[in-house]
């Protein structure tokens, strides 16, 4: 597994490269490798640019995901093509995103449960979908179905929102038999979307309650991505609750903050999540984004940037400290972090489809190399107490907006490379110390 964040290129774990001759001592074992799983309705987003008018007549909501019927996806996708308007196909769920872009920045290994058409051709939908996925995404538990995946239109205006229309194909046919619970067990974190949880009868949503149920008994912790406002706003209490019983990291952007908490401020949106999980990362588009979460009073450490003025004064004061779960804290103390997007953001930014999806996957491989180097590190003083991610609260910010930052300056929501090694922006002098 390679470093998190935005560092020195030398940084990686001291676990693969021990002093050579120390290793002709003490025979170097091979480092034990961590993993992540999630859970996602498999699909391929097709992207299109249409205007308002568009949205009205396939009676769509704008910036909204919407499930539509075969008619209608037929209808919708015969307009495009007519019209010549698909701008690419690539393969696209939130989740599935967000585990690409995490193997993509570790290095690593992370599992995806969910459904794959049991007959591909060569250039089908099911076939982009394998072809676009970074070959560190293990596949091989995924349900074969005797049908199609899913189809997410997603349909960019003018004004640069996006809007979701999502045709299912068998994507919520997942069963729980097919949930690996040695592999959830094992994981460093479970990751899933509040997407999960509108599979109506199918069994999507059961396969999902088991997951969490099994990463729960094992301690992993269990990471929820809001998906849309809209999905919240239908029942923000029964959210409430869900995030509360199951939820250990909630990743939203700030109208999903505003739409579960009813605050409209972000650090309180975020402060009051805090009463429900353990750590919250919350974009906030231009902006951008906050992590608020708790550590122990004794392992708190004082912030050396500016203190920031806020709703909370001078939120931002310990956020140099390590996140912990609250109840392995014997004084919780509440910590927030903001950052501005990183060099303010790219010049041309043509959507903004998937940046909050890499910046979780920063957060999951900050994550994951906690307990990489908790396995291969164990006497390690970083390992003295329980916490939640490798990094501080600070450090985990750069990173996720450094990762949100690469995914706006290109068009796919899923990375196609790392990050560079030296930042260019960074001057030599930097790299030297
Ligand atoms: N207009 C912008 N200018 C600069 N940076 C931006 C802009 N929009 C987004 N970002 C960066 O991308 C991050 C995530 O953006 P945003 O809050 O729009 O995510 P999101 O709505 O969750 O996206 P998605 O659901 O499509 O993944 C922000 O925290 C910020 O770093
Ligand atoms: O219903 C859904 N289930 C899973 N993923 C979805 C759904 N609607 C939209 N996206 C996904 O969200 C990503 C951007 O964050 C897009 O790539 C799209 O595929």
């Amino acid at each position: 597994m390679k470093f998190p964040g935005q560092r020195k290129s030398k940084h990686y774990f001291p676990v693969e490269s021990r002093d050579p001759l120390t290793n002709e001592l003490n025979p170097v074992l091979s480092p034990q490798h961590t993993h992540i799983t999630g859970i996602d309705q498999t699909l391929v987003d097709i992207e299109a640019h249409v205007d308002h008018a568009f949205i009205e007549r396939h009676q769509l909501m704008l910036g909204n995901s919407l499930l539509i019927d075969d008619e209608a996806a037929q209808r919708l996708y015969q307009e495009l093509q007519q019209g010549q308007l698909i701008t690419a196909e690539f393969a696209g769920g939130t989740i599935g995103n967000t585990l690409h872009n995490y193997s993509t920045l570790a290095d690593g290994r992370s599992v995806m449960f969910g459904v794959m058409s049991q007959n591909i051709t060569v250039g089908d939908y099911a076939y982009r979908y394998l072809c676009n996925t970074s070959s560190r995404v293990d596949l091989n538990h995924l349900q074969p179905v005797a049908g199609p995946i899913g189809r997410c239109f997603t349909l960019i205006t003018k004004c640069g929102e996006r809007t979701f229309a999502i045709s299912r194909g068998h994507m919520d046919k997942l069963s729980s038999d097919f949930i690996d619970e040695e592999l959830v067990k094992t994981g460093a974190a479970l990751a899933l979307t509040a997407y999960l949880m509108r599979a109506g009868n199918d069994p999507i949503t059961a396969a999902a309650m088991q997951a969490i149920n099994d990463a729960t008994a094992a301690n992993v912790p269990v990471v929820l991505t809001l998906g849309t406002r809209f999905l919240i706003e239908d029942d923000p209490k029964w959210w409430q609750q869900f995030i509360s019983e199951h939820v250990t990291v909630l990743a939203m952007n700030e109208e999903e903050a505003e739409a579960l908490t009813g605050e409209k401020d972000v650090l309180l949106a975020c402060q009051q999540a805090l009463e429900w999980c353990d750590l919250v990362l919350c974009t906030a588009g231009a902006r951008g984004l906050f992590m608020a979460g708790y550590t122990d009073e004794q392992y708190k450490r004082a912030t050396t940037h500016t203190l920031l003025p806020g709703s909370i004064a001078e939120f931002n004061q310990y956020e140099f400290s390590r996140p912990m779960s609250k109840i392995d804290c014997l004084q919780p103390l509440k910590v927030y972090s903001h950052i501005a997007p990183f060099m303010g953001g790219p010049e041309k930014i043509t959507n903004t489809n998937g940046a909050g999806d890499g910046a979780l996957s920063a957060l999951l491989h900050d994550m994951a190399a906690n307990v990489f180097h908790r396995n291969n590190v164990a006497q390690s003083s970083k390992h003295q107490f329980n916490a939640l991610s490798y990094s501080s609260f600070a450090q985990i910010c750069k990173y996720a907006n450094r990762v949100s930052y690469e995914v706006l300056a290109q068009h796919s929501p899923r990375l196609s490379r790392g990050l560079p090694e030296r930042e260019e922006s960074l001057e030599e002098v930097y790299w030297e110390r």
